[in-house]
């Protein structure tokens, strides 16, 4: 997708922003337009604090003057917006590309609402094309991959899982200095089950199967942004 199309996306978003919200900022290449804009409206006198999902994503907002806060000092939020990998028609969600996934889910349970941006590529009719990152504790790690791997062939995953990183030498590390298993499905049929047997397993800190948690989607497509919205 065009960095266009994002902008979009992320500018329809900046649209649900009042002032005096307390806003999760989201991480990824979709979200930081988002943080940008937030961060000419803040510079115009725009009054938001804000909860970023991820280090570099609070770098961001620092750079631009954005007011930040945690969820230690603020306890609840009233909207995150963030990019996502997938979303299917439910506005049920893969995330975790781009290893921010516990973040990114901490801060939106913590919220009211949360409204995605996206092109129309990650819409699919069912969640799974992209690979679902696990992020796991680093110990045990050789048991948690044989426990992760059971689970994922018993919910019919198509490819094996593979340890971010691995192939290049330098395994990913999660802000919080976990590890990622990405597992390779194809088409993942029963996601609650599938999150719950995952969560089951004790290495496992979170995986990025995001169910019933986006009320309402901007999906950037060239003849347009779209609005979805959930039951809808
Ligand atoms: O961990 C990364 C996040 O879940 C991102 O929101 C997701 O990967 C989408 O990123 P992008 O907007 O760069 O496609």
């Amino acid at each position: 997708m065009s960095e266009d199309l994002k902008r979009e996306a992320a500018a329809r978003a900046i649209e649900d922003v009042r002032p005096g919200m307390r806003l999760g900022l989201g991480t990824g290449s979709t979200a930081r337009h988002f943080v940008d804009l937030l961060g000419s409206k803040v510079a115009q006198g725009l009054e938001v604090i804000c909860v970023p999902t991820s280090e570099v994503t609070a770098r961001q907002a620092e750079s631009l003057g954005i007011p930040l806060s945690d969820l230690d000092r603020l306890g609840r939020l009233d909207l995150t917006v963030d990019g996502a990998d997938e979303l299917d028609a439910d506005l049920n969600l893969i995330k975790g590309g781009g290893g921010a996934l516990l973040r990114e889910k901490i801060v939106a349970a913590a919220s009211d609402a949360m409204i995605v941006i996206a092109d129309s590529t990650k819409v699919v009719e069912a969640l799974g094309r992209f690979p679902l990152p696990i992020e796991v504790n680093r110990f045990g790690l050789g048991a948690t991959r044989h426990a992760v791997d059971a689970v994922i062939k018993a919910h019919g995953a198509e490819g094996g899982l593979k340890l971010r990183g691995e192939d290049k030498g330098e395994v990913f590390l999660t802000d919080g200095g976990h590890l990622i298993l990405d597992a390779f499905f194809g088409r993942i049929s029963q996601p609650e089950a599938l999150s719950r047997d995952l969560l089951d397993i004790p290495g496992v800190v979170q995986h990025g199967l995001f169910l019933n948690m986006c009320s309402k989607a901007y999906v950037a497509a060239p003849d347009g942004v779209k609005t979805l919205l959930k039951g809808k």
